[in-house]
């Protein structure tokens, strides 16, 4: 579904150059449902935003599904937002239309695509728990309610892959996990791929996959040791197994932590030592 490969983000004010992305790698399959993490400043949202259509990328290699998104035109992005993507932001109430009723909301994009399904718009308000809210005007739900809305507009379009930022980012954990459960249930059911950037490990025990970015670039993976487990709450470490990533020519990042404990600065040695490789101190500066 997602192919990156040395994907380049360079945003450009005045004389000052910020490399957002560095040269990220990424593989993303079909029906997969994943998370991005990483510190603030790290990229993520960047990222989303490229692979959402919001923004354009510098360099690189970014294929989604059969968009080429370097070398896309501008008509073609506003049907690719349109046809393939659908997008949930950390709050978004900003993006609803308070003054009209939950199912209006989520009407609405289908009619501006000129594509009205009044029975799929109530299908999906049912699927994310709302089915006895419909003609409640937005102001008159809660902010969990209003991000469940949220998700159904998102899948008014039926998106081959869902993008969100930080989906539970404002929520209490109850209405946290009720959102992972509905992307989970959207990603069985509907087939969606599911793309989410959060800072919260909480939710990372219910996705299959945890990619964490460092600097703008891919730096280890979490894989599910168990994929029957689903446990939110519990530590990246206890549910998932870690790999650190290893791109195409061997480049790999090695933790900040590690090499400060050894106080490897520019260079290191590194060796190898039969099913092992040895990193360590450069050789000439050991005692
Ligand atoms: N429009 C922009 N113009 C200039 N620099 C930007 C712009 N957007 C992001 N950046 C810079 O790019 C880098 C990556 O930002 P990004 O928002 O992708 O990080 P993030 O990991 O999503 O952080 P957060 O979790 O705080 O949202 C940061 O150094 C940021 O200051």
């Amino acid at each position: 579904m997602i192919h990156c490969e040395g994907l380049v983000k360079i945003y450009k004010s005045n004389d000052l150059e910020v490399v957002a992305l560095q040269g990220l790698n990424l593989t993303v399959k079909e029906g997969e449902m994943m998370a991005i993490i990483g510190n603030s400043g790290s990229g993520k949202s960047t990222f989303l935003n490229i692979l959402g259509g919001l923004d354009r990328p510098s360099a690189g290699t970014i294929q989604v599904g059969e968009w080429n998104l370097l070398k896309i035109t501008d008509d073609q992005l506003v049907k690719y937002k349109r046809d393939t993507v659908g997008f949930i932001w950390q709050n978004n109430a900003r993006n609803l239309l308070p003054y009209l009723t939950a199912l209006e909301n989520v009407e609405m994009p289908m009619m501006l695509s000129g594509r009205l399904d009044r029975a799929y718009a109530k299908q999906l308000l049912e699927w994310v728990g709302l089915g006895h809210r419909l003609n409640n005007k937005l102001q008159q739900l809660s902010g969990g309610e209003q991000q469940r809305v949220a998700i159904a507009i998102s899948l008014a379009n039926k998106p081959k892959l869902l993008l969100a930022d930080e989906p539970t980012g404002s929520v209490d954990t109850q209405t946290s996990d009720l959102i992972m459960d509905i992307f989970r249930k959207m990603n069985k059911e509907l087939g969606v791929t599911v793309v989410i950037v959060t800072h919260d490990l909480s939710i990372a025990g219910k996705v299959d996959r945890v990619v964490a970015i460092r600097d703008g670039l891919t730096s280890t993976e979490f894989i599910k040791r168990n994929p029957g487990l689903d446990e939110a709450g519990k530590g990246l470490q206890e549910i998932h197994e870690a790999y650190v990533v290893v791109d195409r020519v061997g480049r790999l990042q090695v933790p900040k932590d590690y090499l400060d404990a050894l106080s490897i600065n520019d260079k290191a040695s590194m060796e190898l030592d039969g099913d092992k490789i040895i990193i360590r101190t450069p050789k000439q500066l050991e005692e």
